[in-house]
């Protein structure tokens, strides 16, 4: 768990931070939005001291951040950046291993690691433990740079803008595998999005900030159909609500049963691809794999549930 305690900062006197609290629970994810000068980085960066806060306290645990020095607070806490941050004249498996280093681990344990990361981030050691960054694709880049900060097994991890740069075929991919890895760990991730729909598809919980201060600390179902103040609701994008709130859940959610011509589709797709099926071949009803079906009628009463 990470709790932020009535967290601010200011520079010149001015708060660019101001009285931010709330908890992550463990293995949770927390996405944090607005616009930008937001304060959005300064509030991820008090978490590790990059930026040491004015006022307040970060909790991590029982721990409180400000007592423990920062750069071991740093090696216990992941991050991982836009653009990446390799280090250009060392390997993807040097790279990977800075941290399992810096903290002592044996060799034998931190070749291991470095093998089991970049499988599980599905780049084949074999190929490109040795190769230098410049000579992987961006979107490999990424990868090695959210293995990188999840080497040391943190119980935390802080991502700026990890996936900014990717196009958004890539960009999709990776967040599918964050999602899949976070959940397979456990840990516990803060991260900051300019990109309402990253922050809709990732987070448990979204917060939303504006000039410093956090509007609302919310699901996502929650910011899309209470949204706290106008603010919010413009951020979350009027026109596009329902569209968002159906892509929350699944088919299955709705399934109801009964029997419709064409082919079942897989009760794992989203309300929003439901819904586009519909409506492009003008069907009322669409067939579920393993029995039953979903109407046009519920799905349109669930998108409705986002203008109330
Ligand atoms: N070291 C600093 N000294 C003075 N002002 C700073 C400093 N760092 C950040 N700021 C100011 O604090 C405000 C918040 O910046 P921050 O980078 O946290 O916003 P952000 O929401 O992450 O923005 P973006 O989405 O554009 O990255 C901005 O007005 C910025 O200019």
């Amino acid at each position: 768990m990470i709790r932020l305690d009535h967290l601010s900062k200011l520079y010149s006197g001015r708060a660019v931070v101001e009285d931010v609290s709330l908890t992550v629970e463990t293995g949770q994810i927390a996405a944090l939005v607005g616009t930008s000068g937001s304060g959005k980085t300064t509030l991820l960066r008090m978490i590790n001291r990059l930026v040491e806060p004015t006022k307040g306290r970060v909790w991590i645990g029982d721990t409180d951040a400000a007592k423990i020095e920062p750069h071991l607070l740093r090696r216990r806490i992941g991050y991982a950046i836009q653009g990446h941050g390799l280090f250009p004249h060392r390997t993807v498996g040097e790279n990977i291993a800075i941290v399992p280093r810096l903290l002592g681990w044996r060799e034998a344990e931190i070749s291991a690691r470095i093998d089991e990361l970049m499988q599980l981030f599905d780049l084949d050691p074999a190929v490109y433990r040795d190769r230098l960054p410049h000579a992987l694709s961006g979107g490999q880049q990424q990868r090695v740079g959210v293995a990188r900060a999840l080497a040391a097994r943190p119980e935390l991890l802080l991502m700026d803008e990890p996936f900014g740069a990717l196009d958004p075929v890539i960009r999709a991919k990776a967040q599918d595998d964050l999602r899949a890895i976070q959940r397979q760990l456990g840990t516990t991730l803060v991260i900051v999005t300019h990109d309402m729909e990253e922050a809709i598809q990732l987070g448990d919980r979204i917060a939303v900030m504006d000039k410093g201060r956090l509007l609302q600390f919310a699901p996502p179902s929650e910011i899309l159909t209470a949204p706290a103040t106008p603010f919010v609701e413009a951020l979350v994008g009027a026109a596009e609500r329902p569209f968002r709130l159906l892509s929350l859940s699944t088919v299955d959610a709705l399934r109801e049963p009964g029997e419709a011509p064409g082919t079942p589709i897989n009760p794992d797709t989203s309300l929003r691809e439901a819904l586009a099926l519909c409506l492009w071949e003008g069907r009322a009803a669409l067939p579920v794999s393993g029995g039953g079906i979903v109407t046009l009628a519920a799905l349109q009463a669930r998108a409705e549930g986002a203008s109330r």
